[in-house]
């Protein structure tokens, strides 16, 4: 299946490239069951789900411990996990995701990659706070929903990073009536009309 896609276009090493085409076997192998990825998406899974997961990686320098929200099929989550393998040795990561099926796909994929990720199968709201360094979610509620997740799971000083389509703008001055934040948009390599957010200093209005 790697060798299908060209390596180089990742600026990732052969072992990481690897363990990132493993990972993409078993997306595809789990698919059909528990549906991780739309099938269409599936046949874009390079371009759609791992280079947008990159994207997300290379905003960040080494952190203690990387929180992912509603991990779903482990994007961008797990492929951090992956990179951060060998880019990220020491950095803790974790993915919650309460669909109980896919989370043992997760687990299926941390322990066969090698990677330093715990998967925690709850709901959000009931998972202890976990006083991350980064914290992540693409896909899972929007910018109003996901500060509150912010404010239970990210430690003070810690910076989320969330993926968001071209209706960001107005998520932004949604959130902004009940959130304070500083807020830099990286524009998306992968989408020209979606970003990264990067938020930081989140509180209460
Ligand atoms: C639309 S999927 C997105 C999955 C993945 N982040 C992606 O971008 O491909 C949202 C995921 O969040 C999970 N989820 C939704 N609400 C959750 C909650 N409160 N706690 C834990 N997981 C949740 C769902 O089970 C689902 O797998």
């Amino acid at each position: 299946m790697s060798g299908e896609v060209d390596r180089q276009r990742f600026d990732v090493s052969r072992e990481t490239f690897d363990r990132l085409a493993h990972y993409v076997e078993l997306v595809r192998k789990w698919n059909p069951k528990i549906n991780l990825v739309s099938r269409r998406s599936l046949a874009e899974i390079w371009d759609r789900h791992i280079a947008d997961s990159i994207q997300v990686f290379d905003l960040v320098e080494t952190v203690d411990k990387w929180v992912d929200l509603g991990s779903g099929g482990g994007f961008p989550g797990m492929v951090c996990a992956i990179l951060g393998r060998e880019k990220m040795p020491s950095t803790h990561f974790v993915c919650i995701e309460s669909d109980q099926r896919k989370a043992a796909f997760l687990r299926t994929v941390a322990r066969e990659c090698d990677t330093h990720c715990q998967v925690i199968a709850q709901r959000i709201e009931q998972v202890a706070p976990q006083e991350a360094d980064i914290l992540s979610a693409r896909a899972l509620t929007d910018l109003s929903g996901l500060l509150g997740f912010a404010e239970r799971h990210l430690k003070t000083g810690g910076t989320a990073l969330f993926p968001k389509g071209e209706a960001w703008k107005k998520e932004v001055e949604d959130a902004r009536k009940q959130w304070k934040f500083d807020l830099v948009p990286a524009t998306s390599l992968t989408e020209p009309q979606a970003v990264v957010l990067k938020v930081k200093g989140i509180a209460r209005v």
